[in-house]
């Protein structure tokens, strides 16, 4: 079992360099990658048809015989080939286009099961059927359910059947990892049944358990991954432990100009307890877009300030790590606190002052981009370490800044409200905080879908609620994944309004690529309400704070996931005044007018993210690679829910046995691969 990953496809019998080679193409490297490669559907033909009783436009399976072949050439690079196939009951025509090999491949004579759609037009014809040759099938060919893979034009369906067959047959990879008392516990296939069925069931109900079993081990074996890390950092680590709040936290609380809510005050009592022990702190504290996490934060670095230590908090953008400087140092200069900004941007002498004032403790707390985590960048007494994360950092990079100091706390915080069992398999190594409530006096962020014919109204909206003293933003299509592009059309869109709609109003353009004075220059304009409307790309999604803007439009809204729409349209309705979100769009597709909707029907976060994590499945509503979590195989986080509750609740019996744990190591070891057992080996 430790090994089975490590065996390169390429020594199978049968399959070579070249033949490898096409496999990775798959993503299949290993013979565990070749196991894992699990079908994407099933067929079930076990219900064959005579050739006579073939429905037109169906997808049919039947047995017949090859009877005879012919070839054409009915213009320059076109090769048709056609094959009778037949049975006592008639005959049908399978017809491939450019694939002259197929005509060696099958044999005359040879007996076949044929699967495609059925065109009945002079003649029964198939046109690039599935053909599988009897004699692959004879030991299964009672009650056969045909697994379907991801393959491609090189690596057929056959050639990946036959391949595992053989994996299953010949090879001991499919040796227990689970142990007995669990797999009795839970009532699990064991392993090798598990995978054979899992490739090939023998019937529906067999295979439904032996996904269970292969899902079960999968969540279980993240768990138990999360859960050690989770214990690795609180047992046997000393860390730091703070003292009870004293007069300098008092002193931040009272500057505050507002009181805190419940649950502000709830988390803030979660995280000052965790502070005050000696076991590190290891918290995620998530809160909607605008319940007020950043006093959260700023509450705890002045307790870590008081105790003697530094405090550092990075978050994903520059913007944001201006803002959040501002907000700090209105808070913490006036008492004495010093605050620094570090990200890659400052100039270099700058930079390498604020550095070495880190290092010698002349700064007490240091906000910054990934800056922060350079090698060059050494604290004195570094006491907490606060990610603000939008998913943007991964575990490993968490870790590297906490690796700066010697233990210290640790609170990420995140404003994409995570589903439960999300949250579990993300952040399973963390505590978890949240905040529902949204401060006093907000009201509901009315949002509206509007298509582009009402564009014109909808400006003159912006106009009138600008001329009433409020702000406004533009967010501009998403057009890629790449800030180029996006920022290209923020420019365009930007150059239009300016001739058009707001001609007579001051705007300013923000986008990725702007260098970051320029950039600094447009947000602080805004922020003191001399810009009034800005046109932005997203580079605004995150944590921007104006309480003045009241209104965001959102260009060609069908191009955002619902988790980005909701953090966007968290960039207003943060103040006393009714603000509106509108959404335009041209696009009639039923499933994206139903997303928007869901936008203008509910403001809850938490809502959202469950519908986004069902609209676009886990893998896209945030990249788990991106968390150094590998991918999940064949889990549905959302599907599999009670199958996640029971293998968490087996991990955590696990863990708490280190013999039961030590067993599972080399397991982990194969399913967490390099970076992930980085963290969780010593
Ligand atoms: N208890 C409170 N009462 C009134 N206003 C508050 C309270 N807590 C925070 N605020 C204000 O609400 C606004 C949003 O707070 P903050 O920026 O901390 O939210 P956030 O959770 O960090 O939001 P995001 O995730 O969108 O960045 C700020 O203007 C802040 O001053």
């Amino acid at each position: 079992m430790e090994n089975f990953k490590k065996d390169n496809i390429q020594y199978i019998k049968g399959v070579g360099p070249k033949k490898a080679n096409l496999l990775t193409k798959l993503g299949i490297f290993t013979i565990g990658d070749l196991l894992e490669h699990y079908p994407r559907r099933y067929e079930d033909r076990s219900q064959l048809k005579m050739i006579n009783n073939l429905t037109d436009g169906q997808v049919e399976n039947f047995k017949a015989r090859m009877m005879n072949c012919a070839e054409s050439k009915p213009r320059r690079g076109l090769q048709i080939t056609k094959i009778t196939v037949g049975d006592s009951t008639g005959t049908v025509q399978l017809v491939w286009f450019n694939q002259p090999h197929r005509k060696k491949i099958y044999g005359l004579g040879a007996e076949v099961l044929v699967t495609g759609k059925v065109k009945k037009i002079y003649q029964v014809e198939i046109q690039n059927p599935e053909i599988e040759m009897i004699t692959d099938m004879d030991t299964l060919e009672a009650g056969y359910i045909t697994p379907i893979y991801a393959a491609n034009e090189s690596i057929t369906q056959r050639f990946l059947r036959n391949l595992i067959r053989q994996i299953l047959t010949e090879y001991n990879a499919t040796a227990e990892i689970l142990p007995p008392i669990i797999i009795k516990q839970f009532s699990l296939l064991d392993r090798k049944t598990a995978f054979e069925n899992i490739h090939f069931p023998l019937n529906m109900d067999v295979l439904k358990q032996a996904r269970r079993r292969l899902v079960f081990e999968e969540l279980y074996l993240l768990q138990c991954g999360l859960l050690y890390i989770k214990k690795q950092n609180r047992s046997n680590t000393i860390g730091i432990k703070h003292g009870p709040d004293g007069c300098l936290v008092k002193k931040v609380s009272e500057q505050l100009p507002f009181s805190l809510t419940e649950d502000q005050q709830k988390v803030l009592l979660e995280i000052a307890l965790d502070m005050e022990d000696t076991k590190p702190m290891q918290r995620l504290l998530q809160g909607d877009v605008g319940s007020g996490k950043t006093v959260i934060a700023a509450l705890a670095l002045a307790k870590t300030v008081e105790n003697g230590y530094q405090g550092a908090m990075m978050v994903p953008t520059e913007i944001l790590a201006e803002q959040h400087y501002s907000t700090l140092s209105n808070l913490f200069l006036p008492l004495g606190i010093r605050v620094k900004i570090l990200t890659g941007k400052l100039p270099k002498r700058t930079h390498e002052q604020v550095v070495a004032d880190i290092k010698s403790g002349l700064v007490d707390v240091v906000i910054g981009t990934h800056a922060l985590i350079q090698e060059s960048v050494e604290f004195q007494y570094l006491g907490l370490v606060i990610t603000d994360e939008q998913h943007r950092f991964g575990v490993r990079q968490r870790a590297k800044l906490q690796e700066k100091g010697n233990m210290p706390d640790v609170l990420v915080m995140t404003a994409t409200p995570i589903p439960r069992t999300m949250a579990l398999t993300v952040y399973g190594d963390l505590d978890v905080s949240t905040i529902k409530q949204l401060p006093p006096g907000r009201k509901i962020i009315k949002t509206y879908v509007r298509g582009s014919d009402r564009r014109q109204l909808v400006y003159d909206f912006i106009e009138k609620e600008v001329n009433s003293g409020r702000q406004a933003y533009v967010v501009c299509p998403l057009v890629e994944e790449s800030e180029k592009v996006n920022a290209l059309s923020a420019v365009e869109l930007y150059d239009e309004l300016l001739k058009t709609e707001l001609v007579n109003i001051s705007c300013g353009l923000v986008h990725g690529r702007m260098k970051s004075v320029e950039k600094d220059l447009v947000m602080d304009r805004f922020y003191r309400g001399e810009i009034k409307v800005l046109v932005a790309t997203t580079v605004i999604e995150v944590g921007v704070n104006v309480p003045n803007a009241t209104v965001m439009i959102i260009e060609n809204a069908e191009r955002f996931g619902l988790a980005q729409l909701h953090q966007l349209r968290g960039r207003i309705g943060r103040g006393d005044h009714q603000s509106y979100c509108i959404l335009l769009s041209d696009n009639k597709k039923p499933e994206t007018q139903e997303r928007l909707s869901i936008m203008a029907k509910t403001n809850d976060g938490f809502a959202l993210a469950e519908e986004d994590l069902k609209i676009r499945g886990p893998g896209q509503f945030f990249g788990i690679r991106q968390h150094g979590l590998p991918d999940l195989k064949i889990a549905d986080i959302i599907n599999d829910i009670d199958v996640f509750l029971e293998a968490r609740q087996a991990a955590e019996k696990t863990v708490a046995r280190p013999e039961s744990f030590d067993m599972l190591r080399p397991a982990l070891q194969v399913r967490f691969g390099k970076e992930f057992s980085m963290i969780f080996s010593s």
